[in-house]
């Protein structure tokens, strides 16, 4: 038996992985991004376009490709997963065992898009390799040090109680900034950091002296953005009637999966396709998108009361330089200044030099955050 590690993070839209030696060396990495839509996959230097109807079919593909380079689960000595949604009970990383997976299964109305993906890959590999230890590293813990009044939404406190409460998520992409943000600006953490993780799922969050202080996304990874096929904030009154006219699941279907840029394009819920077409109704939903980033992003600022930096990360944070400079435009009332050039070739240093606020790009680094979670807990022996 080799002592390679495997993380597979499942997003909405997507699966990236990535093998990782025990001193953290990557070996292999992969994605399968576009799930459902114009897919592709890469994993190491093959690159296709292929159809994957669902993340079961992306994932067989994933496990096909990886055994091309000669990856089998066999060689591997752990596997560790993205888990978006604990609840209230799982937060802090560990092995998966059957009560936690049952307890990951109870947490699928509360993450109906990432839950099941993420519970798929542990059974797939539990089925492939029924001894191989997994692990699991949760997207809420991150959010912990949020104050209560943060957490609670204005309920009487028997709800919070049974777990109606506001969590927050990308926290595996937020920890990772804040580790690597020092080593890509040659500087320490600034005091205030705008953390931005725009991907099909999207939210902000305050990080101060490099804890979360306010997050954008609560209950659930619906509340907040305006993303890929969630539509965000909305009035509670207007679910209801929501409910009563199109009954519960077509209601649930609507907020999850046909709202935010595909339901307002009516066209497509992937940025790239979006600044693309070109069509009135795609320039509408990429303008509603940087309208409420921007706007929510003037909650965070006042929640660490300042603001020293703004991080984008995920797959638009990282990549789509007109989406940037829209969402920054809104905030020149801040002190940020965009240089242009350098956000276009994606910086890192998106901004002036005698910008109030400096910007960064950092790529989102969840699955050496879940690699360090699971050499950390691997039994002494097996290490
Ligand atoms: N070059 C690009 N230009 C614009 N948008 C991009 C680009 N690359 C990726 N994106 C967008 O990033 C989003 C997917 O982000 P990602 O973080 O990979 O998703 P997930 O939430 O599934 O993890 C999609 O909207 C995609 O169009
Ligand atoms: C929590 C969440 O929305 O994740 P993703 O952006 O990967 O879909
Ligand atoms: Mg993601």
């Amino acid at each position: 038996m080799n002592s390679d590690i495997l993380i597979l993070n499942a997003g909405s839209s997507s699966i990236k992985l990535t093998v990782f030696d025990r001193a953290l060396n990557i070996r292999l990495t992969g994605a399968a991004d576009a799930i459902g839509g114009a897919a592709h996959l890469r994993v190491g230097q093959e690159k296709r376009v292929l159809a994957m109807a669902d993340h079961a079919d992306a994932l067989h593909k994933i496990f096909a490709a990886l055994a091309r380079h000669g990856i089998t689960l066999d060689r591997l000595s752990a596997v560790g997963h993205r888990v978006v949604h604990g609840g209230a009970t799982l937060t802090e990383p560990q092995r998966i065992t059957p009560e936690t997976r049952g307890e990951i299964a109870a947490c699928i109305p509360l993450a109906p898009l990432h839950n099941p993906h993420n519970l798929a890959a542990i059974d797939e590999v539990a089925r492939l390799a029924p001894d191989l230890p997994q692990f699991a590293s949760f997207d809420t813990a991150f959010h912990a040090s949020n104050p209560a009044v943060a957490t609670h939404y204005a309920l009487p406190p028997e709800n919070a109680a049974c777990g109606i409460r506001r969590y927050g998520f990308h926290g595996l992409s937020y920890s990772a900034l804040v580790r690597n943000l020092p080593d890509v600006t040659g500087a320490a953490l600034p005091a205030r950091v705008l953390a931005c993780h725009l991907g099909n799922g999207a939210s902000l969050c305050a990080i101060r002296a490099g804890k979360s202080v306010a997050t954008t996304m609560g209950y659930s990874p619906l509340e907040g953005l305006t993303m890929g096929t969630r539509c965000g904030n909305i009035d509670a009154n207007a679910v209801f009637r929501l409910v009563e006219e199109q009954g519960l699941e077509a209601a649930r279907h609507l907020l999850n999966h046909g709202s935010g840029l595909l339901g307002l394009s009516g066209h497509s819920a992937d940025m790239r396709a979006l600044s693309e077409a070109g069509t009135d109704a795609s320039q509408f939903a990429i303008a509603h998108f940087c309208y409420w980033a921007a706007r929510h992003a003037g909650s965070m600022i006042m929640a660490m009361r300042g603001c020293d930096a703004v991080v984008f990360t995920g797959g638009i944070g990282e990549n789509a330089a007109n989406i940037r400079a829209e969402i920054l435009k809104k905030m020149d009332w801040l002190g940020v200044e965009l240089n242009a050039a350098r956000n276009q070739s994606g910086g890192p240093r998106l901004s002036t030099d005698g910008s109030r606020v400096a910007v960064w790009v950092v790529a989102a680094d969840e699955e050496r955050e879940i690699a360090r979670d699971v050499i950390h807990l691997m039994p002494r022996a097996s290490k």
